[in-house]
């Protein structure tokens, strides 16, 4: 039975994450709303959400937004989309985001809010995405997050979870804060670990160091998690540039500890999951090759630290992406090819 105490919780993106989410959440007895787009929005309506996790099925019914209005009286937003199509998920559906609106992007890579003007690049009306994000989405209301689920979707409304199921949250100024633990418990009820940080910029940096080198190597190698990491090249490869990356966090200023190593063990939690990359280039959709390594290399560019195994690396995979033989229509293409 639905709790009147649980929050009202808000999904945008109805993909891999965003679906794990809403299931799990509805599943826990939440309040939830999923907003979508057209096609996923009217199989959800007729047909709910299937998750597979751990071996164990959760069919769950939740509304479906069907206008910024909708998410207006939410307590929590989780935002599930690809880095690139996060501007405008965010037009579309928080242009107006009331002050009682905790929003949560669930999304790899280093984000808008990371490090004010670091990675701006121009935009035809002069601002930078990071500046419009920053607007739309005031830092007082976010959470940051590290997600560390893997899940893949296999048709609109369906999803499939990996071995991970956890997210780490945190106030931006690692402050604590009741709606942090209002939403780590929510988050438990559901059947997720959640860790609120105090260190939320480093723990974001973590994740997104693992992406920069796991996911462009999965396109690049064809492999699962489990395959790279037991592959002697490819695990060196990594082991380089998590060194890197590890540098150049240190050179922002994170209190980083972990050793390149150290780092590598950590990826093992992540099973044979295949990467959300990977998935995309096999499903001819375009890649977060700009927001999970692009930016990396971007950064390492303006704070003068040399990155060559990722440079590298970055230039493949932006290869890859635009060469992609699986790529459905060229219009896929265009996001990537003006970058
Ligand atoms: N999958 C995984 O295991 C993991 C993923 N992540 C990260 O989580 C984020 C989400 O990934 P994932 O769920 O895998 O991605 P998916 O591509 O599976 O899902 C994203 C969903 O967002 C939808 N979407 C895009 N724009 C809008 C919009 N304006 N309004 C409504 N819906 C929109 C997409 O629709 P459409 O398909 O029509 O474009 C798609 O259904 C990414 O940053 C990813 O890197 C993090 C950890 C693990
Ligand atoms: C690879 C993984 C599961 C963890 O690093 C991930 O975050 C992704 O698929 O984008």
């Amino acid at each position: 039975m639905r709790s009147q105490t649980l929050p009202r919780v808000g999904i945008i993106g109805a993909g891999a994450i965003g679906c794990t989410l809403a299931a799990r959440f509805a599943n826990g007895g939440c309040d939830v709303k999923l907003a979508a787009r057209a096609e996923a929005a009217a199989t959800i309506r007729r047909q709910g959400l299937h998750l597979t996790a751990s071996g164990t099925e959760i069919a769950a019914q939740v509304a479906v937004a069907k206008s910024p209005q909708d998410l207006l009286d939410r307590d929590y937003v989780f935002i599930a989309v690809k880095q690139q199509a996060l501007l405008a998920a965010v037009r579309d559906w928080l242009p107006k985001l009331p002050e009682t609106v905790v929003v949560i992007p669930a999304i790899n890579g280093i984000p808008w809010w990371f490090l004010p003007n670091a990675q701006a690049s121009s935009t035809p009306s002069g601002k930078t995405p990071e500046v419009e994000l920053a607007a739309l989405l005031p830092a007082a209301q976010i959470l940051g997050t590290a997600v560390y689920l893997t899940a893949y979707s296999t048709a609109h409304g369906v999803a499939v979870q990996g071995t991970r199921n956890r997210l780490i949250i945190g106030e931006l100024d690692g402050s604590s804060s009741a709606r942090a633990e209002v939403l780590k418990t929510t988050c438990m009820a559901a059947g997720m670990d959640c860790d609120i940080s105090t260190a939320i910029r480093l723990d974001v940096w973590m994740k997104a160091v693992g992406n920069a080198v796991f996911n462009p190597l999965s396109v690049l190698s064809g492999g699962d998690m489990a395959s790279m990491l037991a592959d002697e090249h490819i695990s060196e490869l990594a082991l380089h540039m998590l060194r890197e990356s590890l540098a150049l966090g240190r050179r922002i200023g994170l209190p980083i500890d972990s050793s390149a190593e150290e780092r590598l063990e950590r990826a093992r939690s992540a099973g044979n999951a295949q990467t959300s990359m990977l998935q995309d280039y096999l499903k001819g959709k375009p890649l977060e090759v700009e927001a999970i390594i692009g930016a990396m290399v971007r950064l390492g560019r303006q704070y003068e630290t040399k990155m060559p195994f990722t440079e590298a690396i970055y230039g493949l995979v932006r290869s890859a992406s635009l060469n992609n033989p699986f790529l459905r229509t060229t219009s896929n293409t265009t996001e990537e090819k003006t970058k």
